[in-house]
């Protein structure tokens, strides 16, 4: 229905403006800065290619800066798009042509509705709207992104919004409820969606229905109509957006520099960006965001560093140049030339390697060679990594700081010559210290990373996943060669026997394989758990059910980030009749544990159900049956919070959950839009996704 409408209102204007725009855009990467289902799908309507990229900007500018309401639907586009055009040079690699960011949001008596955070917020906006007219605003912000020789980029912002109102019947509390209880309000600004349930609502619409649902094409199409058409050289774009501020009713235009430092902007991870606004990340000193409008200019920055696009026909001419960009939530943007640089050998998502190779035949350049020979040489770092882990090295030192390589080799029982070659590799992976003394062989020690991650019983400790990878990933990848040639895992060749069902038949039937399994899936979720419970609010839940929840782990950070909620670990009675071995300290009992098996079994029922880590290692049709059964157990407006490992939209990183898909099992990576479509196929849409900067991403759906 929703598609159809979409064609019956803009056919016509489609072929008067929206197709010699498209033509223009042909070949420019174009990226969507929303995770909005919605936004996607009228746009793909319009025959529009882009990507998507949802934006990490937060939604929390203060609204009181605003004198009025469209002012903040602006701003928080601006922010959105600005967000992803920063940040896509540096973890993405690329610098796109041009990213769309809209914010919509519904206006009643002088009030700024946005999505409901619960059930009590919905019905608060609703009953606000009902027997009323309202407006409602999308705000869009279009930046134009362009490189320049020396490496800077300049946006170039364009901003515009459009208002519809719209008049809502009276409503009954029983109306009301049952709209609330459908679930549908839970993602929509103002609580309701006039394209399904909520039409029903509704009275009149005056203006363009498209913009309440979240994006006001038409208008959109006349300024790209503005920029492209009527605007033929990049350098003529200051005049292009001289000339959109008097055309258009609302454009607004801001020409700038990425800043130099980037440390509280393009690194920012969702939770700090919110800290910040545009004008005052652009211009330091400029006044609140609200005043910038209609400023043009380029205020002096540095240049940015960043991974210098090529064109792809173009031969580089440039000499051998290496940039590593690692970002974290602490350090934010770091740049780190070739001299003083430990190259990742793996980069994670935010870290960005880049070689320039110069010409084919040219002499090679030392970091180029240095990072090929990390690459061949990873296997034997991690092997010396899982020996070193197996053998104890790290529980003993920490026992017994500061023995040398012969009680090293006594302690664990090997020889003198092995013991001392694994002690100094450990060293120069910065697992361990030396310390020399004089005419003796040198002491080792702990360092602060195996201290923190290496040793058994540390918080933090990595030891089972290390041991998990040691004995059941490395026998994997030795046989990537057939893997690979034949497409399927490698199961029956590294454990000489068939596996149909890889938990019951290979980790589930012996104890001791069992607990090392356990172990490992224990250790990421202790060093991811806090980091998916915490990504979003989840307060309107009060029961949750951890599918596969294994020992629990996740379930406390959970219970522990969220004082109103109760987990069941549900998961198989060979894990469940483990969990003593796995008990924390601290008794919660908010967290409990029940047997059986998720594909075969009732579920217990809960308002939000928890899948971290289980739909990557399934087939499609394992992946339907689950996501269907759930589906059926939830009630509208029940929750799926979801966490894996998301590709990236271009499906170049990262690394890690690439280099994972390799193991061939019967699943799959997916990106989080990948995993919106699949999740949407059981009636749930996704309302949040968040990339954690962690080992495991996150996305919060609602069933409708
Ligand atoms: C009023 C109304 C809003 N909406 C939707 C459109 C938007 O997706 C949403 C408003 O929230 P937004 O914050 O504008 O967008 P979003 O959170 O969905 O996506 P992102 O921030 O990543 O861009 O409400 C409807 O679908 N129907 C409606 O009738």
């Amino acid at each position: 229905m929703f598609s159809n409408l979409f064609r019956e209102q803009s056919d016509e204007r489609a072929t008067m403006v929206l197709n010699p725009v498209i033509s223009k855009l042909s070949g420019k990467l174009v990226v969507l800065a929303s995770a909005s289902p919605r936004r996607l799908e009228i746009l793909r309507n319009a025959g529009l290619r882009f990507e998507v990229v949802p934006s990490w900007f937060k939604e929390t500018l203060d609204k009181g800066l605003y004198t009025a309401p469209h002012e903040y639907a602006v701003e928080t586009a601006k922010q959105k798009a600005l967000e992803v055009a920063r940040r896509m040079p540096i973890k993405h690699l690329k610098t796109p042509d041009i990213v769309i960011g809209a914010d919509t949001i519904v206006s009643v008596d002088g009030m700024i509705l946005e999505k409901p955070v619960d059930k009590h917020d919905a019905y608060r906006m609703l009953s606000s709207l009902s027997g009323k007219e309202h407006s409602v605003f999308t705000g869009v912000a279009i930046v134009l992104c362009h490189e320049k020789e020396n490496e800077e980029v300049d946006y170039q912002l364009i901003d515009f919004y459009e208002e519809t109102k719209v008049k809502f019947a009276d409503l009954s509390e029983d109306m009301l409820w049952e709209y609330i209880n459908s679930g549908e309000p839970m993602d929509k600004a103002g609580g309701y969606g006039i394209q399904a349930l909520g039409g029903m609502l509704v009275e009149y619409v005056h203006g363009d229905f498209l913009n309440v649902v979240g994006f006001p094409l038409n208008h959109f199409c006349k300024q790209l109509d503005l920029i492209y058409n009527r605007c033929t050289s990049s350098s003529d774009q200051e005049s292009a957006s001289a000339r959109l501020s008097k055309s258009s009713p609302h454009p607004t235009s801001v020409l700038t520099q990425l800043p130099h430092n980037l440390t509280d902007q393009s690194s920012q991870s969702p939770s700090s960006s919110a800290k910040h606004n545009s004008s005052a990340s652009l211009r330091p000193n400029s006044p609140p965001a609200s005043q910038t409008h209609h400023t043009h200019g380029s205020p002096s920055f540095s240049p940015v560093h960043k991974a210098k696009k090529e064109d792809g026909d173009s031969e580089v001419s440039e000499s051998s140049r290496m940039l590593v960009n690692s970002f974290s939530k602490d350090r934010g943007a770091e740049i780190i030339g070739s001299d003083n640089t430990a190259l990742p050998l793996i980069p994670s998502r935010g870290q960005v390697i880049e070689l320039n190779v110069a010409r084919e035949d040219s002499e090679p350049k030392r970091e180029d060679l240095q990072r090929i020979m990390e690459l061949m040489d990873g296997f034997k770092a991690s092997k010396a990594l899982f020996t070193a882990s197996k053998l104890c090295v790290f529980d003993l030192l920490h026992r017994s700081p500061g023995l040398d390589s012969a009680q090293m080799a006594q302690e664990i029982k090997a020889s003198v010559k092995g013991t001392e070659c694994l002690l100094e590799a450990c060293v120069s992976l910065g697992l361990l210290k030396s310390k020399d003394r004089k005419c003796q062989k040198p002491v080792y020690e702990n360092t602060d990373l195996a201290v923190r991650f290496l040793r058994s019983d540390a918080s933090y400790s990595l030891h089972g996943y290390i041991q998990h990878c040691n004995n059941t990933v490395w026998p994997l990848f030795s046989h990537l060669e057939s893997a690979v040639l034949e497409g399927s895992h490698q199961h029956e060749k590294a454990f000489g026997k068939k596996t149909n069902d890889l938990f019951q038949d290979t980790y589930y039937n012996n104890q001791e394989i069992k607990l090392r399994f356990m172990r490992a899936m224990h250790s990421i979720a202790k060093v991811t758990g806090k980091d998916v419970a915490t990504a979003f609010d989840l307060s309107t839940f009060k029961t949750a059910c951890d599918l596969g929840g294994c020992t629990g782990a996740m379930a406390y950070e959970f219970t522990e980030a969220h004082p109103g909620l109760t987990v069941t670990v549900f998961d198989l009675p060979a894990v469940v009749e483990m969990i003593e071995h796995f008990r924390p300290q601290h008794k919660d009992n908010r967290v409990s544990f029940v047997a059986g098996d998720f594909f075969q079994d009732e579920l217990p029922k809960a308002d939000l159900y928890i899948l971290a880590r289980i739909l990557h290692d399934w087939s499609d049709e394992k992946v339907h049956s689950l996501l269907s059964k759930i589906a059926q157990t939830c009630t509208p407006g029940c929750g799926l919070l979801l966490s894996e490992i998301f590709l990236d939209e271009d499906r170049k990183g990262p690394c890690r959950g690439l280099l994972q898909a390799l193991s061939m099992s019967v699943g799959k990576q997916r990106s989080a839009a990948e995993y919106t479509l699949l999740l949407k196929s059981h009636g749930f849409i996704t309302a949040h996704v968040r990339h954690t900067d962690n080992l495991l991403d996150a996305m919060l759906c609602i069933r409708v």
